[in-house]
Parts: structure tokens; C-alpha cells; sequence
């Protein structure tokens, strides 16, 4: 089982080269260099410079490098994609989605400029109209790997305020996961705004996993303990994924499709469930060194 663990995905500006250079040290799974809304306009051309130069000099260890890109709207995007396509990032990612049709001009963009057949799309969802397409953005093409909510955005455009029970984000947060499972496709949450609430953040990331995203993004520092820690498997989950495939195992060998292990019953499909696990308990040992 191949599975690339991303519980935390921390945002930075591009034009901040003191944060592209502490990122070397941070624990966060993945980096997404920024060029859209953390970069003022009079910036974007050599932050794009910066963040592509910087991912082609390297230093980031384990750490899964994305850049996203302005806005297909903007004047910046194309060439911010072809510059892209000439780095060694594992994926674009494309703020504002709306359309499965911008997800095939990104991929275009990207054969036009010599990206690596490994380059993967990843599409923000965070507009209504994103919203209503999710599904046919998220069946687009087989390059798109992963759906990423920008609840920020969202929340400007639909008129929903930050609850700390994010009521009024439920329905879309469940339609990304949901459009994301169907199409084989990975899910990250959108960002925690208050930097310093670490009681905060810790519930909003337990909802979010709860929700069925795989990670969530960040834009601080501080936030990444918290996510690594509420998104990976705990050590308990751990030890009893362990014991319900040797259980498992050892029913089937005795001619049973089911057993009980901790008073709780185990099919087949618990058995798969617990092979992930141990494959990303696996995975972030691996990245751990
Ligand atoms: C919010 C910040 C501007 C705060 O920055 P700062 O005041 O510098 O914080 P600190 O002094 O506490 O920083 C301590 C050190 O950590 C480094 N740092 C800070 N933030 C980051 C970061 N994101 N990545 C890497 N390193 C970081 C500082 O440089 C300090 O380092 P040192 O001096 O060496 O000790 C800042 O955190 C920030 O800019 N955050 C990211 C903002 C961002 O990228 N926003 C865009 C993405 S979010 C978004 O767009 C939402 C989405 O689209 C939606 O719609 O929902
Ligand atoms: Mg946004």
C-alpha cells in the first residue's frame, strides 16, 4: 500500500524567503510555497522566481513540496504554471476551482512546459460554484490527486461566519470528502486562523478528521504538532490494528470470516482498514528517518 502522509500542509508566503528557509527545519509533511493571496502583486514575479528557485535547490528533506499558483483568472497563472512545470514539486496546486475544464488548461500548461508525468494537480475548492461542480472537477482528470478547502474564501463568499463548531461549513466540507472518495482522490481541510488557540485548533482538527480529510492546511508553525498529532494514527490504533489482522489471520486459517477482538466484531473490511493504518504508521516512520 503506497499512502503519502499529509497531516500537516503548511502554507507560506513566497516572498518570504526567511520562512522558505525555516520550513527546512519544521516537521510539517508537506510545503505549499504560496504565490496567490500571501503575495502582493507587485511581488508575484519574483516570489515566483524565489519559490522555483528554492524547490530546484533543495534542502526540504522528506518534506512534499507544492507551489500554488494564482488564480486562472489572474495574469500571473500561466506563466506561474510553466515555471512550475520546470521545478521539482510534486503538484500544482490551483486556487479557486470551478470548473473541470480549468483542470484540463492546468494540465495542458503543464505538458506545454515540461512537467514531470509525476506532477499531480491539486484543485482549492473554496467558491459556491466550486462547490456546486465538486464532483465533475474532482472526476476530471487522472492527474488531480487531491481536493484542498479554502474555508477562508468560502466564508467570504457564502456569508458564513467562523463558529467554533463550523456549522455552516459542514455540508461542504462533507461534499469535498465525498467527491474526493469517489474518484480516488485525497482531502486536506481548510486553514485555522487563530494562530496562538492550540485548545482550538486541536478540536477543529479532530472534527476534521472526523469529517474524513486526510490532513489539514496550516499557516503557522505552531500549528503542526497538534495536526501531526490528531491526523496519524495513535499508538493504541496502532497495537490494535496490529492484533485484529493476527486475530483475523489466524480465524481464517480455522475456516471463520469473522472474529471479535476487544469485544467489538472484526469482518474483512475492518482487516483493510487496519492494513492502512499500519502502512501510514509505516509511512511516517519512514519520513521520521
Ligand atoms: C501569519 C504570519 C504572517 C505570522 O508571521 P510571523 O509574525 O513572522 O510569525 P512568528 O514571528 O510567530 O514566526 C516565528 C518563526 O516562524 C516562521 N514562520 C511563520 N510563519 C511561517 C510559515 N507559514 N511557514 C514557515 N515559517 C513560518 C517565521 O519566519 C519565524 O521564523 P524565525 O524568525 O526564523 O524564527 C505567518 O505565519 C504567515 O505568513 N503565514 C502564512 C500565511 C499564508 O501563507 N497565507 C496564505 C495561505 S492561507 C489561504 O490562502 C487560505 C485559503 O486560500 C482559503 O481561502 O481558506
Ligand atoms: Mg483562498
Amino acid at each position: 500500500m503506497n499512502i503519502r502522509p499529509r497531516r500537516s500542509v503548511l502554507y507560506m508566503p513566497g516572498s518570504n524567503s526567511r520562512a522558505l528557509e525555516k520550513a527546512k527545519t519544521l516537521a510539517a509533511d508537506t510545503l505549499v510555497l504560496d504565490l496567490e493571496d500571501a503575495v502582493a502583486p507587485e511581488q508575484k514575479i519574483a516570489a515566483r522566481a524565489q519559490v522555483v528557485d528554492a524547490v530546484k535547490a533543495g534542502g526540504y528533506g522528506y518534506r512534499e513540496m507544492v507551489i500554488r499558483v494564482n488564480g486562472l483568472d489572474t495574469p500571473w497563472s500561466e506563466d506561474d504554471i510553466l515555471a512550475v512545470a520546470s521545478a521539482p514539486v510534486a503538484a500544482v496546486c490551483v486556487p479557486k476551482v470551478e470548473s473541470p475544464e480549468q483542470v484540463l488548461r492546468v494540465v495542458e500548461l503543464l505538458n506545454r512546459g515540461g512537467a514531470d508525468e509525476s506532477v499531480t494537480v491539486w484543485a482549492m475548492i473554496e467558491t459556491p460554484r466550486g462547490l456546486v461542480n465538486v464532483q465533475a472537477i474532482a472526476a476530471s482528470h487522472p492527474r488531480l490527486s487531491l481536493l484542498m478547502m479554502g474555508t477562508s474564501d468560502l466564508a467570504k463568499e457564502m456569508r458564513i461566519p467562523h463558529t467554533p463548531d463550523r456549522i455552516g461549513f459542514i455540508v461542504a466540507l462533507s461534499e469535498c470528502v465525498l467527491a474526493a472518495r469517489l474518484n480516488g482522490l485525497d482531502a486536506l481541510d481548510g486553514v485555522h486562523l487563530d494562530l496562538h488557540d492550540q485548545e482550538s485548533l486541536r478540536l477543529i482538527c479532530e472534527q476534521g478528521r472526523n469529517l474524513g480529510f486526510d490532513g489539514k492546511t496550516l499557516i503557522h508553525p505552531n500549528q503542526i504538532a497538534v495536526t501531526n498529532e490528531v491526523f496519524g494514527p495513535e499508538p493504541q490504533e496502532v497495537d490494535r490494528a496490529e492484533r485484529i489482522i493476527a486475530a483475523f489471520t489466524q480465524a481464517e486459517s480455522e475456516g471463520k470470516g469473522v472474529v471479535v477482538v476487544d469485544g467489538k466484531l472484526v469482518e474483512n473490511l475492518h482487516v483493510e482498514e487496519a492494513k492502512r493504518t499500519l502502512a501510514i504508521a509505516a509511512a511516517i516512520a519512514s519520513m521520521q528517518g
